[in-house]
């Protein structure tokens, strides 16, 4: 059985970033992100893609612990504005997708992840710029909490897919979506603003919950999905990881790697 890192015992401070300790699902999230990097950001990884939520800023600070030799060598690419700032505010080089069309891995949080390790992504309206980045990486992790690994899609996330749209178009893909097996699907409000939410590329978003039976065969909702003009991009991410690492409340960590193998790794001393 493999070990997750453990924290230092002293605050580590590298950049403007200090290592402090944190407690319940913070923790949870930490250990999946700092696992995660441990085995998929190497050394000789030059392009990496940085996710989106509130568990990838736990993989910057890593990456950080990393060091700044091997760290100046490399490019870091944003899925999103939080992410662009998380690389400005760490000191990491940052790059663009257009110039590094080719990642070496990409690290990135998720809402749910299945058996399959198909994933609901897209609860922080960042699903578009995060599904070029996955595409774009040779390697593609995600990282999160034990809330999130699910055997179905659907099973604990139940505010439905993400699914970004054209503004103009909001109205007649929310009437085809309420056809085909999501009556409820709704356009996501902003909370402290008056009217929708509005996507980092200036579109919308609509949260489509759909049955079981439907989201038991996720590349094939997705694949319909797709088709429906006005749809930029569905949070529905199939058949695109590697690996998902979990975060658990006792301290270990569960691993399920593409092809269907599941670990589970212990610490080695309290995090
Ligand atoms: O749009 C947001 C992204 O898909 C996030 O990666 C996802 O919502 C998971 O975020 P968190 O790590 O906060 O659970």
């Amino acid at each position: 059985m493999s070990t997750v890192p453990t924290l230092p015992v002293h605050c580590y401070r590298n950049a403007e970033v200090t290592i402090k300790p944190v407690e319940g699902i913070e923790k949870s999230k930490r250990l999946a992100a700092w696992t995660a990097v441990d085995n998929h950001v190497l050394p000789e990884h030059k392009i990496i893609g940085i996710g989106s939520g509130s568990t990838v800023p736990y993989v910057v600070e890593r990456i950080l612990a990393q060091g700044r030799a091997v760290n100046k060598n490399r490019v870091f690419i944003p899925t999103g504005f939080q992410s662009k700032q998380l690389i400005v505010e760490a000191h990491l080089t940052l790059g663009d997708v257009s110039q590094y069309p080719v990642l070496d891995v990409t690290i990135d949080g998720a809402d749910e992840v299945d058996r399959s390790l198909n994933a609901i992504k897209g609860g922080g309206a960042c699903q578009l710029q995060e599904k070029v980045l996955a595409e774009a990486a040779t390697t593609w992790v995600m990282v999160a909490d034990y809330r999130k690994n699910s055997e179905i899609l659907g099973a604990n996330w139940k505010q439905g897919i993400p699914i970004e749209v054209v503004p103009f178009a909001y109205a007649g893909v929310l009437n085809h979506l309420h056809h085909i097996g999501s009556p409820n699907a709704a356009l996501r409000m902003a909370k402290m603003k008056a009217g929708p939410v509005v996507s980092d590329n200036a579109n919308f978003i609509i949260d489509a919950p759909f049955p079981e039976s439907q989201m038991k065969e996720p590349a094939k909702l997705l694949t319909q999905l797709k088709l429906i003009t006005g749809i930029v991009e569905v949070g529905l991410f199939c058949n695109m990881a590697k690996a998902a690492y979990f975060g658990n409340e006792d301290g270990t960590v569960t691993v399920k790697w593409e092809g269907g193998r599941v670990d589970q790794v212990s610490a080695k001393s309290e995090a």
